[in-house]
């Protein structure tokens, strides 16, 4: 697109200004201001988009918290879209951490506090019967081609709405999908938090959150009504509860192009930041021991991501690369010992045997540790997806670094607060040994006098790019194949793999190009594996994703009463 593509629009006067989508504020033309009765309502000064980005980070840089700067932001997009959209695009490595992790965390922790205007939609579990001509409402007249939603039970660990438009917002920055074609949903289904029950300025509905069938039924009924709706959408789920998270993506992704971003986008963008660090340490994925500490929906998803990885791409039985994962959660190893109560079924591929730790010290309710399992497995791997903030303690790192020249330590819990260790403190405890890569971005660290870049293996690394290979390809399914390959372009882009030690992953500066690339290669993938539904070969993905890109920009507009609105 360019500056001269020209919209046809059918809002006028306050209407026209009030619409985020269309406004432009200052930057309506003196022509298009007496077209669209604009000229008593602006100010007389034309300004270029440049120069309104230029004050809207004046003003921004004038705002001294991070939260603040997330209020403002926040206001600006439901104001004007393209000029939030390209002052971020502008300002990207600065401002991801500032609508994203770790800011949006404290953001989506206050959200009724700093609630001020509606975005998306909203479903709410008393409100049930009506759900489908509400859904219809919103979208009326839309080409919903991404749909975000998410029942705001794990919310990046800490339980309150607001996650949908933070990810969709992602989407059209880094991954080039129109705004104007997703729909972020709250799924609302109350909350089990007791602040937000008794928070008199709580917007959600103030109920216990609804379990088993009812919830089962609530959820269907959306799904269905997507799928008659947008048969050819992408549904995206994000930070449901690891009792929902795993069993709904199985039951419905033969059915829809579903996508569990902390499952399967965590899953690809893990896998993709350790093929980069067994490139480093010229060992395979099949070489590896892994611990992973906190075995939900992320930790578990890499699990699977890299056990199947294994088995694909290094031809190893499926019960052998099982065996080279030891899970650890919160009632310690996961092992037969473990009391059922405390067992999940999702677990029962990486189950331990008693009778190989019989040597080992458990503590006294029989539970084996994360430093007993580290000094007995010595792995090569260790993953926290935990919530639990500095469980990788200086023993268990040096622990690790006793058992293997390059420890590789991926901390992944978010926000920042969560991590499960500082990288400044594991890259100190192994003299610089450690391959490192966090959920939350993290400042280099210095060791030695030498500087460390931090790699940030965060989902929204990956996950744009997927969600738009398949969006582009019209597929049916998201198949694990599109997102392995996917996460094998991301690898291949790492900047370690020229200089060891260099970031694991690109860094966030770098996402809209990783991810146009990643979106080529599922493109291709899913073209390739016949779940695509497009009339076009996979030579031409490269082209069509460029063409399809949504860029932010005015363009230029006619008034047209059966235009656009
Ligand atoms: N870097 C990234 O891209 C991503 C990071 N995450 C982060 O990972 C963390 C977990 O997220 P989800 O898997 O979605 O949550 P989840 O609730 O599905 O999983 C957390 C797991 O950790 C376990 N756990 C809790 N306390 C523990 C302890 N003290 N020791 C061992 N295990 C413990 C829980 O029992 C549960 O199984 C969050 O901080 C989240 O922000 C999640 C998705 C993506
Ligand atoms: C990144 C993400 O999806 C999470 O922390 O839940
Ligand atoms: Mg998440």
């Amino acid at each position: 697109m360019t500056g001269q593509t020209i919209f046809r629009v059918a809002l006028r006067g306050e209407e026209l200004l009030n619409n985020p989508r269309f406004n432009k504020g200052t930057a309506f033309t003196v022509s298009e201001r007496q077209a669209f009765g604009l000229v008593g309502r602006l100010p007389f000064k034309v300004n270029t988009l440049d120069e309104q980005c230029e004050r809207a980070y004046n003003q921004l840089e004038a705002r001294p918290t991070a939260i603040q700067k997330n209020s403002f932001l926040q206001s600006m997009k439901s104001q004007n879209m393209v000029l939030y959209y390209t002052l971020l695009t502008r300002h990207l490595r600065e401002l991801i951490p500032i609508i994203y992790t770790p800011t949006e965390a404290v953001a989506i922790s206050d959200y009724s506090h700093l609630f001020r205007r509606s975005e998306g939609l909203y479903l709410t579990f008393p409100d049930q019967d009506t759900m489908e001509k509400d859904f219809l409402e919103q979208t009326k007249g839309k080409n919903i081609d991404l749909i975000v939603c998410s029942d705001s039970e794990q919310i990046l660990g800490i339980g309150d709405q607001g996650i949908s438009s933070a990810k969709s917002v992602i989407y059209s920055l880094i991954g080039g999908i129109n705004p104007a074609q997703s729909l972020s949903v709250v799924l609302d289904v109350g909350t089990d938090n007791e602040d937000l029950l008794n928070d008199h300025l709580y917007v959600g509905w103030p109920h216990k959150r609804v379990r088993g069938e009812d919830y089962d039924n609530f959820l269907d009924k959306f799904v269905q009504i997507v799928r008659k709706h947008f048969p050819h959408s992408l549904l995206h789920f994000e930070d449901f509860g690891v009792t929902n998270a795993q069993r709904i993506l199985r039951h419905y992704r033969d059915s829809h192009a579903i996508f569990n971003d902390d499952i399967q986008g965590t899953g690809a963008v893990t896998l993709a930041c350790l093929m980069a660090a067994v490139g480093v340490t010229k060992s395979k994925l099949s070489e590896q021991r892994y611990v992973i500490y906190g075995a939900g929906s992320a930790g578990l998803g890499i699990t699977r991501q890299l056990r199947d990885a294994i088995v694909t791409a290094d031809s190893m039985p499926e019960d052998k690369a099982n065996a080279l994962f030891y899970l650890i959660d919160k009632h310690g190893l996961v092992a037969r010992s473990l009391n059922s109560a405390n067992m999940r079924d999702d677990w029962k591929d990486f189950i331990q045997s008693d009778e190989e730790w019989n040597d080992v010290k458990r503590n006294d309710a029989g539970e084996i540790g994360l430093l007993e399992t580290i000094k007995k497995v010595k792995p090569t791997v260790l993953i926290g997806c935990s919530t639990h903030a500095g469980a990788f303690t200086e023993e268990i790192v040096k622990a690790m670094a006793e058992g293997c020249e390059r420890p590789i330590i991926l901390p992944l819990s978010n926000p920042s607060k969560l991590v499960e260790v500082d990288p400044k403190d594991a890259n100190e405890w192994t003299l610089g040994k450690a391959l490192l890569a966090t959920g939350s971005p993290f400042l280099p660290v210095k060791t030695s006098g030498k500087d460390y870049i931090i790699a940030e293996c965060n989902n929204a690394l990956i996950y744009p790019g997927l969600g738009f290979g398949a969006i582009i390809t019209r597929s049916r399914l998201m198949t694990d194949t599109m997102i392995i390959a996917g996460a094998r372009r991301l690898a291949s882009l790492s900047p370690a793999l020229k200089d060891p030690d260099d970031a694991l992953l690109p860094d966030f500066a770098d996402a809209p190009e990783v991810n146009f690339e990643v979106s080529v290669a599922v493109a291709e993938q899913a073209i390739e594996e016949g779940v695509a539904d497009v009339d076009w070969s996979k030579e031409q993905a490269r082209e069509k994703v460029r063409q399809h890109l949504w860029r932010a920009l005015y363009g230029e507009y006619v008034f047209d009463e059966n235009g656009m609105s």
